[in-house]
């Protein structure tokens, strides 16, 4: 296991065990989907190793802000899923604006030496309804209007307007 994230299995199996009693609960949700911006870009300029040293010290940068009770999964690739369980549209964006500016500020140590800062594209939908291969269309559809809109911004499927480095 490279970065320590869970995989999908991880996330399908947090969907099934705690997710109804949160629905139950009336619980809001937010579903966040992570992705590198021009990640392929890394590995053909810097070598597959600088990539995996990337995806290594967003996991940990991620891992270390999400709270206990959030779930935190790798989807493959460069993509990352961060649940935020009892969170408002304005406390994820909040939250993801945060990860946002800490991820650009990143200096991240390259195996063969020298350093590299990474820029991510953020995209949040929420629940209920609390079904996971919706929720996982919706914040990947708003994670491409991040790229869309310039890339190192959040995007919400709720018609909030993105925000990123200009507030734009
Ligand atoms: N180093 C490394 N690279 C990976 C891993 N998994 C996938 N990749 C690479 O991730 C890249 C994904 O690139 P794309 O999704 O095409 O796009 P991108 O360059 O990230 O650009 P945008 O998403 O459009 O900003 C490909 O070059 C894959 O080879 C991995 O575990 N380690």
């Amino acid at each position: 296991m490279l970065t320590g994230a869970g995989n999908r299995r991880f996330l399908e199996r947090w969907f099934r065990d705690v997710a109804p009693q949160l629905e139950a609960a009336g619980s809001p949700l937010a579903f966040v989907m992570i992705d590198v911006d021009h990640f392929r870009r890394v590995n053909d300029v810097h070598g597959h190793a600088a990539g995996d040293a990337v995806l290594v010290a967003l996991a940990q940068l991620a891992m270390h802000h999400i709270r206990q009770g959030d779930a935190f999964a790798r989807l493959g690739g460069e993509e990352f899923v961060i649940v935020l369980p009892d969170t408002t549209p304005a406390h994820a964006a909040q939250f993801c604006e945060r990860l946002r500016g800490q991820i650009e500020a990143l200096r991240i140590a390259l195996p063969g030496g020298g350093e590299l800062s990474v820029t991510i594209s953020q995209g949040i939908a929420f629940a209920p309804p609390y079904e996971l291969s919706d929720l996982t269309a919706r914040a990947d559809a708003a994670m491409y209007a991040a790229k869309r809109g310039g890339r190192n911004r959040v995007s919400a499927d709720d018609g909030a307007q993105p925000s990123g480095p200009t507030g734009a």
